[in-house]
């Protein structure tokens, strides 16, 4: 599966921008349906998106008009000429999406999760050429959403392609879902051609930040955007927070930078090449460091082994740490990345004591 071309349907769509996929999050009405669809003519949108099953975190909230909203969105694709997606959760809704002929099916975060109602999903799907794209799981769990992935083209589905969305986390932070780059890029390093869309409006939770996040995707080379618009955001049955205008979604493409693959002009080329040998030769020296590091480690474990003591010594650790984030603050490295690879630093010190104090 890692050498195959699921980009076929995107190249299909002879785009000169990034696919961008529009609509409310609820299809509330069919008159809130076709208003939007066609606010969304005078944009870059090429699909139409709208929640006709809605997953609630908590009861009580609009969970979506269900199967009659389906015939709205043909009239959408009648009327505009826009192709349509929504989000299905369940078999029932597979068909259902197929038998209404709606042009692209997105799985949900929720239903990601869960290895069985993908499985089902897929059997219902058997062998179809609609487009399916896969949203990430709630959790950070790349072997996950590849797992879906896999599902389905199993399947004998073939227009694949997947949502990242970001990731629920008990942290709070400036997102609603944290969009933890790295697992996107590392599900781009695994499938270089599956196209990813990325999906700010979950990200932000709320309008501000949408532009922030579109533009760091398309600098990732993101290969679209899926965003949640509304003529009248304030009032949406559901999200009203992130969703923003069409009138928006138009300013923020035309202000979107879309950026080359490669460095071309030859003086920049020649300049990012010596740079690049810079980093070759830091990244030598990072390495020798670590490794000496390492080797100080080792000896504290022969030490440690001699006398009995613990590995784990949370106060020295403490220590360590806050000399480290206040030495990084002088560089401009924040403490969260200072953190992060000082865990992971001290998760290899314990590993290699472990096994001197074993052996
Ligand atoms: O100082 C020690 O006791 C060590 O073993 C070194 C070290 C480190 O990597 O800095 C490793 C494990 C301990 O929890 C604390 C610190």
């Amino acid at each position: 599966m890692e050498t195959k071309d699921f980009s076929t349907w995107l190249k299909k769509m002879e785009l000169s921008h990034p696919l961008v996929i529009a609509g409310p999050c609820s299809a509330e009405t069919e008159e809130q349906v076709l208003k939007i669809a066609h606010q969304l003519k005078e944009t870059d949108a090429t699909v139409f998106r709208a929640g006709v099953w809605k997953p609630r975190t908590r009861p009580g909230n609009f969970e979506g008009n269900g199967v009659k909203a389906l015939p709205w969105m043909a009239k959408v694709k009648k009327e505009t000429g826009m192709l349509t997606t929504v989000e299905i959760a369940n078999a029932e809704h597979a068909k259902l999406a197929l038998e209404f002929d709606i042009d692209i099916i997105w799985i949900g975060a929720r239903t990601t999760v869960n290895p069985f109602a993908v499985q089902e999903i897929a059997d219902a799907l058997r062998g179809t050429d609609k487009i399916v794209l896969v949203k990430n799981p709630i959790n950070p769990d790349l072997e996950l959403w590849i797992g879906a992935i896999e599902r389905l083209h199993t399947m004998g589905i073939e227009n694949l392609g997947a949502i990242h969305r970001g990731f629920s986390s008990f942290k709070k932070t400036k997102y609603r879902n944290t969009p933890q780059w790295q697992i996107p890029i590392a599900l781009k390093q695994r499938f270089p051609t599956l196209p990813i869309i990325n999906d700010p409006s979950h990200i932000c939770g709320e309008r501000t930040g949408i532009f922030d996040v579109c533009q760091t995707s398309l600098d990732l080379k993101f290969e679209g955007l899926m965003i949640e618009t509304h003529f009248d955001p304030d009032n949406a049955w559901s999200d009203a927070k992130q969703q923003i205008t069409p009138a928006r979604l138009k300013e923020i493409t035309e202000q979107l930078k879309v950026r080359k693959d490669r460095v071309e002009e030859k003086d920049s080329l020649e300049k990012l090449n010596n740079l690049r040998a810079q980093i070759n030769e830091l990244d030598k020296q990072l390495i020798d460091l670590l490794g000496d590091r390492m080797d100080v480690v080792k000896e504290i474990g022969k030490v440690k082994k001699e006398s009995n003591v613990a590995i784990l010594q949370r106060s020295r650790w403490s220590e360590v740490i806050q000399g480290v984030i206040k030495e990084g603050a002088q560089h401009g490295l924040s403490q969260e990345f200072i953190e992060k690879i000082f865990k992971s630093i001290h998760q290899e010190s314990i590993d290699h004591q472990e096994k001197i104090i074993k052996g």
